[in-house]
């Protein structure tokens, strides 16, 4: 029997609700395959700082160092909105991206055929969506110096570096050649001389994949095009603030941001993470949707581990689920059979996937 050592950071808000459902799922695929899963929990965010005084403990960095990946819930909260930006919550995830050397954030967005209506766009428009924001994570104006404020002033400064530039290309441009080979690089390339480098440089990597087509496009135009024709787009490439929003927006295409998961790749330890945050104004209510973390999972199973017949359970057991109807708030519609709780949601996925004939 294969073993693994996962990290489980459930951090705060409904972190801890979603995380439950993907352990409970990941459970049900390992008795299938002959496969276990030995968790290891750690904190992050608003919780560890109750308890330390550090929202970023090295243990969790020691406890996610020494094993196979890492699934991540989500951190933040009002009650930690007024503390020193280095004890935030958020600081706390950045500096564990940037310790773990996590540059490539992978955050597709596809559309289920069974939600085409739980969208608020046009059935034509997103049925079929399958695209993939391909998003840089431990540089650009989340990390660049000078950074501060004082009184009267605030000040971030967005930096990129040939090479930090073209890793992440290469990371697209490898994807693209695996999908439908078109990557769309989204930069401010007429306003910001950072990205004229960026511009640069994603040509020179493109000269290294001749059958990947690139086109380039502004950040405020991507933002509507996505809206308006999002099947245009297969990889977009783009740095860590405009993805971070680009991704949200790519959310509502699919229904919920509750959908869409994610993988922090780029050294030997991967973080699994719903794109989405602690959605404090859930909390506590079982009502968050565990999609996006039981995906995660997924892709966990499937990038860090090669466990691809326990990821095709999961994927499928998603499928199933809302083929019959099942649907958690955020993406109730019309055609709802059943509205359930995250618990149940999750209870439903994993029954599906153990019954998953490969
Ligand atoms: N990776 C992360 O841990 C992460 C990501 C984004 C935001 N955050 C943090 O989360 C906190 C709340 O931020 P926010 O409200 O801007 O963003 P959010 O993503 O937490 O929530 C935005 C909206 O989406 C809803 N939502 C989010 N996840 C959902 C789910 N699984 N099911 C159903 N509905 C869901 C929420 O209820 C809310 O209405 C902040 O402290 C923020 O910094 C953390
Ligand atoms: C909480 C915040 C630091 C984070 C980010 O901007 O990367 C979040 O929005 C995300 O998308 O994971
Ligand atoms: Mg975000």
């Amino acid at each position: 029997m294969k073993s693994y050592n996962i990290a489980l950071i459930k951090g705060d808000g409904i972190g801890p609700e979603i995380i439950d459902e993907a352990v409970k799922v990941l459970d049900a695929v390992a008795a299938c395959e002959n496969i276990e899963f030995n968790y290891q929990e750690a904190l992050m965010g608003g919780c560890a700082y109750d308890v330390t005084g550090d929202p970023l403990p090295q243990e969790t960095i020691d406890i996610s160092l020494s094993s196979n990946a890492v699934l991540f819930g989500a951190i933040g909260g009002q009650k930690w909105d007024t503390l020193p930006r280095e004890k935030r919550p958020e600081s706390g995830l950045l500096r564990f991206r940037k310790e773990l050397g996590v540059f490539a954030n992978l955050r597709p967005a596809n559309v289920y055929d069974e939600l085409v209506n739980a969208s608020s766009l046009k059935p034509e428009i997103v049925k079929g969506v399958d695209l993939m924001v391909v998003r840089e994570l431990i540089g650009g104006i989340y990390f660049g110096e000078p950074k501060g404020r004082d009184e009267n002033k605030g000040w971030n400064t967005m930096v990129y570096t040939r090479p930090e530039i073209e890793r992440i290309a290469h990371v697209a441009f490898k994807i693209a050649m695996e999908r439908s080979k078109k990557v769309c690089s989204v930069d401010k390339a007429n306003v910001l001389d950072v990205s004229q480098l960026w511009r640069e440089v994603v040509e020179e990597v493109a000269k290294e994949y001749p059958e990947v087509e690139l086109s380039h496009m502004y950040v405020d135009n991507a933002a509507m095009q996505l809206i308006r024709d999002p099947k245009q787009f297969d990889v977009i490439l783009t740095g860590n603030i405009f993805g971070d929003i680009l991704s949200d927006e790519a959310s509502m295409l699919s229904g919920s941001i509750g959908l869409l998961p994610s993988a922090s790749v780029g050294s030997s330890i991967g973080v699994y993470e719903p794109i989405h945050g602690s959605a404090p104004d859930i909390a506590g209510q079982g009502i968050a949707n565990p999609i996006a973390t039981i995906a995660s999972a997924s892709m966990m199973l499937r990038f860090a581990l090669g466990e691809n017949r326990a990821a095709d359970r999961i994927d499928y057991g998603i499928k199933q689920a809302l083929a019959e109807g099942y649907r958690t708030k955020d993406i109730a519609g019309f055609d709802a059979k059943e509205v359930c709780s995250t618990s149940e949601m999750g209870s439903i996925i994993a029954n599906f996937a153990a019954k998953c004939k490969l």
